[in-house]
């Protein structure tokens, strides 16, 4: 085993430019399994851009990213997948037509390598219905077990986007503000939520609400013009003051107590 692999992910001198532009400027990132990590910045730091990365939807220029100490780096997103990180596209994860019941068989069913056009074969398949039970039952949808994803409530649809972005079993969970859109009291309800379903997982989201990140993360990184410039607790990363100037006037300064 090398130092690395202690790590869930690490990002290592990472860099991106689009053109002549470079986003990504050299982000490290050192997460360890079972964290939860929020990573916040100011608009177009390259937050957005971060998540490509790690989920490879974008290839890096330069530098790299390990998964449990292996590479990552320009490999495609299903592989990526496969070896254990799943990422949240919001609401297009959904199939509209399909069940509550059924999307979640259907991230079942994916991680154990079958593939969505041999489902009807695979029906009485226990093992995936008795998973996707499961996972009904933690993101509380079990009482809309036959109800069509399409005539979900928002909140609803976005507990069952988390159901399915775990449902694949990935140790490390990308969740891109997960509660974007919803009621304050909405958004205190699913944080609990995420908290429960992500419980030994190792978690990243990116986040603008800083309720939502003070009430989440065990840990947060700043993202400052395509650099992590702060990697540390809530109450350090606000006293830090690289992050309170990058922040000036703004709300990471100003929350108080942090909800
Ligand atoms: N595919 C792309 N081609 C060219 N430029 C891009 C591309 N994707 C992102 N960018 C640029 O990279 C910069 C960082 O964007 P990114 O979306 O990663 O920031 P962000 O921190 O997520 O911002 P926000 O908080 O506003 O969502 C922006 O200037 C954006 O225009």
């Amino acid at each position: 085993m090398t130092a690395a692999s202690t790590y869930a992910l690490e990002l290592k001198d990472l860099r991106k430019s689009f053109g002549k532009t470079e986003i990504i400027r050299g982000a490290n990132l050192a997460v360890a399994p079972g964290e939860r990590i929020a990573v916040i910045g100011p608009n177009g730091a390259g937050k957005s851009t971060l998540f490509n990365l790690v989920s490879g939807r974008f290839e890096p220029t330069s530098g790299q990213v390990l998964l449990h100490g292996q590479r990552i780096d320009g490999k495609r997103p299903f592989e990526i997948n496969r070896m254990g990180l799943s990422r949240s596209f919001q609401i297009t994860n959904i199939f509209p037509k399909l069940s509550v019941f059924e999307n979640l068989r259907c991230s079942v069913l994916w991680s154990l390598g079958y593939r969505y056009t041999f489902l009807k074969f695979l029906a009485d398949l226990d093992d995936a219905n008795e998973r996707a039970d499961r996972l009904m039952e933690m993101i509380r949808l079990d009482k809309k077990r036959d109800v069509l994803a399409m005539n979900l409530t928002y909140a609803e649809q976005r507990a069952l986007e988390v159901g399915i972005t775990i449902g694949g079993g990935a140790s490390v969970i990308l969740l891109d503000e997960p509660t974007a859109g919803m009621s304050r009291s909405e958004t205190r309800r699913f944080i609990e939520l995420i908290k429960e379903v992500t419980v030994g997982k190792t978690l990243l989201t990116v986040e603008h609400d800083m309720g939502v990140v003070f009430g989440l993360a065990d840990r947060i990184a700043v993202v400052v013009y395509g650099e992590v410039i702060a990697f540390d607790t809530p109450e350090n990363v606000r006293a830090n003051q690289r992050v309170q100037e990058a922040y000036l006037g703004s709300h990471v300064a100003e929350t108080p107590g942090g909800h």
